[in-house]
């Protein structure tokens, strides 16, 4: 039985598209300015980026590396263009729909992305289905461990308060799946391009 559900966000409740296209050439531009705005605020976040910032973030983001302190910083800046509407966060109409009818039904909704905690209260806050946040009871991000280590499952198992086994999640992402997999967690791999996956949107979940 499936108490709650645990989700990713790019390539599963939201395109690749608009984190890659979007949301990354956003920060991308605004780093070196927003560094120099905010020195008092960067300089904790700073410390863990080896040599010169702006050149490391830069490189970490076209790498697409899920590093803390660059997810933390890109979080900061994503805020602001959520703030002004340049930025209006993406969700499937199926997600949003599949979202919203779980928790109707009592079920616990969480997600895990890389992007930090504060990054994903934005993407559902501000996003093209109105505000999500009110449907997801917790948030995890890198901070709680790699979303390829099984034991960062058991972690959010623990934090959520269930057994692994009545906690379903749901990615893109099979080295994902199979660290949660590897946890006991039941799991769909969502494949939206090939439909290679378990489903290829949430309207095919089955609880
Ligand atoms: C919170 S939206 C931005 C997501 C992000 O920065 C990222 O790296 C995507 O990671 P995910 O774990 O959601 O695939
Ligand atoms: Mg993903």
């Amino acid at each position: 039985m499936v108490k709650a559900i645990l989700t990713d966000i790019e390539g599963t409740t939201s395109s690749i598209a608009f984190v890659t296209d979007t949301l990354f050439p956003y920060a991308r531009a605004r780093l070196a300015d927003w560094i120099a705005a905010h020195a008092h605020e960067a300089a904790p976040i700073l410390k863990d980026v080896p040599g010169d910032p702006v050149e490391t973030l830069t490189r970490w983001i076209d790498e697409d590396r899920k590093e803390t302190a660059l997810k933390t910083l890109q979080g900061l800046i994503w805020a602001e263009g959520y703030a002004d509407g340049t930025l209006k966060g993406h969700v499937y109409p199926d997600a949003a729909e599949a979202l919203r009818r779980w928790h109707a039904e009592g079920i616990g909704l969480y997600v895990y992305s890389s992007g930090s905690v504060a990054a994903q209260k934005l993407i559902f806050g501000y996003s093209n289905a109105g505000d999500l946040t009110p449907l997801f009871s917790g948030y995890f991000d890198t901070t709680t461990g790699p979303k390829k280590e099984a034991a960062s499952y058991r972690r959010i198992a623990a934090d959520i308060g269930l057994p692994v086994q009545e906690i379903l999640f749901l990615s893109d992402s099979v080295p994902e799946i199979e660290a949660a997999r590897a946890a006991g967690f039941k799991t769909y791999l969502v494949d939206r391009e090939t439909g290679a996956g378990d489903v290829a949107s949430f309207a095919e979940i089955a609880l």
